[in-house]
C-alpha cells in the first residue's frame, strides 16, 4: 500500500470509531477485509489511529473537523506533512482537499482542548493532579514504549537480553522493576523472537513489574490474584517466589488464555471461581488490580479517554469500593490485602484507601506509591493494607 492508501485507510477506521465501533474491532474488521495489507501496511495503519486517537482533539482542531478526514488533515499538518501529498488523485488515496477543507482548521486552544483530554475531565484533572497535570497529559498524547518482563522462572535479565538480540530486538534495563527491560529497537520483532515464544520474556509494562515487585512475597505464601484478568500481574506473582498462587476474576472468560501462558512461563497457578473462593481461603496475600478509568495507561489505550464520563467514573469507583471489602475478607490475620489501579486520579486510589480504612475496622495501611505516566512507565498506585492481627 502507498502512504496515501494508508492514510484512506486509516480514515476508514476512524470513522468507524467515531461511530461508536471499538478501535480494535474497527482495525481488525478492515484487516480482515484488506486480505492485500500486509504486516507492515497493517502496522502503518495502527499507527495512524492510534497516534491520532491520542491527540484526536489537536487533531480535531487542526483538521477542522471531527470526521476520519478531518483528523487524518489535522494529524499530517500537526506533523508538518503537506496534505496535498496524501489527499491527491492517486489510487486508493483519500479525494483531494475542497476548498473549505484548505481552508478550515485552527490552533487548538489552550487547557483541555490543546492537552487532548475531554473537557469535562480537565478541572477533575487539575485538582487532583495539581502541579503535575499539564505533564501527565502531555505524557499521554505520545506512544508509549515497549517494556518487557523477563520472566525469572525461566531466564535472568542478561540472558533475555542475548536472545533478544540474537532476533533483532535491542533492549537496555528498565529502572523501574528489576525484571523491567525498554525496548530500543526491533519492537515488532518481539512476538516472532524465540525469547518471547519459549516465555523467558513477556510484554509488560515497567510499572506493572514494579507493583509486583512491591509485594512482601515470600516463598510458601498463599496468594489470590483476584482481578487476574489475562494473568500478566498473575505470571509476574509466580516468577517472584514459590507461592501457592491462584488467579480469579469476576468475568472468568478473561482467564481463558491464562492456563495456555502459564505453561509457557513455568508458572502453577489455580483458577478459582467466585463460589471457590471463600472455602479455598483465607490467603496471605490478595491483590486487586482493580478496573479503573485507566487514565495512566490511556497511551496504549487511547479510546478509553474519551470513553469515560463522569457517571462511569462514579460506577469504576463503586466497583472498586465493592472488590475492597469483598476481598478484605478473604486475607488471613496479619496478611496483606494490595490494592492497585493503572489511574492516575486519587478517587480511584488514594479516596479509595482512605474510605476503606474509615469504614472496615481492623485494617492498617502499610504504605502507598504511584507510578507517574510522565516518568516513563504507566501511570500506577498501589496500596498495602494489613489486617491487624487480632489473635481469634
Ligand atoms: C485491570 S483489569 C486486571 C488486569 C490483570 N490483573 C493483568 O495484570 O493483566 C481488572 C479486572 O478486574 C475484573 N473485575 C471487575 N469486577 C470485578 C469483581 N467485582 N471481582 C473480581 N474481578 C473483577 C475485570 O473483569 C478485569 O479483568
Amino acid at each position: 500500500m502507498t502512504p496515501a492508501a494508508r492514510a484512506q485507510a486509516a480514515i476508514g477506521i476512524l470513522d468507524s470509531i467515531l461511530s461508536g465501533a471499538a478501535a480494535e474491532q474497527a482495525l481488525t474488521g478492515w484487516a480482515r477485509r484488506s486480505r492485500f495489507a500486509g504486516s507492515k501496511d497493517r502496522a502503518a495503519v495502527r499507527d495512524h489511529v492510534f497516534d491520532i486517537l491520542r491527540t484526536r482533539r489537536t487533531c480535531a482542531a487542526r483538521g477542522g473537523a471531527m470526521t476520519g478526514r478531518g483528523l487524518m488533515l489535522g494529524a499530517l499538518r500537526l506533523a508538518d506533512v503537506d496534505p496535498d501529498t496524501v489527499f491527491c488523485s492517486a489510487p486508493y488515496a483519500p479525494a483531494p482537499l475542497s476548498e473549505a477543507e484548505r481552508d478550515g482548521g485552527r490552533a487548538p486552544v489552550d487547557g483541555a482542548e490543546s492537552l487532548d483530554l475531554p473537557e469535562w475531565l480537565w478541572p477533575l484533572w487539575q485538582d487532583r493532579l495539581g502541579d503535575r497535570a499539564e505533564d501527565a497529559a502531555i505524557a499521554l498524547k505520545k506512544r508509549a514504549p515497549v517494556h518487557l518482563r523477563v520472566n525469572l522462572l525461566k531466564s535472568d535479565p542478561d540472558q533475555a537480553r542475548e536472545s533478544l538480540l540474537q532476533d533483532g530486538v535491542t533492549v537496555q534495563a528498565h529502572p523501574a522493576a528489576r525484571t523491567a527491560l525498554l525496548v530500543l529497537e526491533g519492537a515488532r520483532r518481539i512476538r516472532a523472537s524465540r525469547a518471547y515464544m519459549s516465555g523467558l520474556v513477556e510484554l509488560q509494562d515497567a510499572a506493572s513489574q514494579a507493583v509486583v515487585e512491591a509485594l512482601p512475597l515470600r516463598d510458601g505464601m498463599r496468594v489470590l490474584d483476584f482481578c487476574a484478568g489475562g494473568g500478566g500481574k498473575t505470571l509476574a506473582l509466580a516468577a517472584q517466589a514459590r507461592l501457592e498462587l491462584f488467579a480469579h476474576d469476576a468475568a472468568p472468560r478473561r482467564m481463558r488464555d491464562l492456563p495456555e501462558r502459564a505453561r509457557r512461563a513455568g508458572a502453577d497457578v489455580t483458577i478459582l471461581e467466585t463460589s471457590e473462593l471463600a472455602r479455598t481461603g483465607p490467603f496471605d496475600l490478595v491483590l486487586c488490580d482493580a478496573p479503573c478509568s485507566g487514565s495512566g495507561s490511556w497511551r496504549r489505550a487511547p479510546e478509553g479517554k474519551w470513553s469515560l464520563t463522569p457517571e462511569k467514573l462514579a460506577g469504576l469507583c463503586e466497583t472498586q469500593r465493592a472488590i475492597l471489602k469483598q476481598a478484605a475478607n478473604l486475607v488471613s490475620p496479619g496478611g496483606t490485602l494490595a490494592y492497585a489501579t493503572c489511574s492516575v486520579l486519587t478517587d480511584e486510589n488514594a479516596g479509595q484507601i482512605d474510605l476503606f480504612l474509615e469504614g472496615t475496622p481492623g485494617w492498617r495501611k502499610v504504605s502507598d506509591v504511584s507510578w507517574m505516566v510522565s516518568d516513563g512507565t504507566d501511570g500506577f498506585y498501589m496500596a498495602h493494607l494489613t489486617r491487624v492481627f487480632t489473635g481469634t
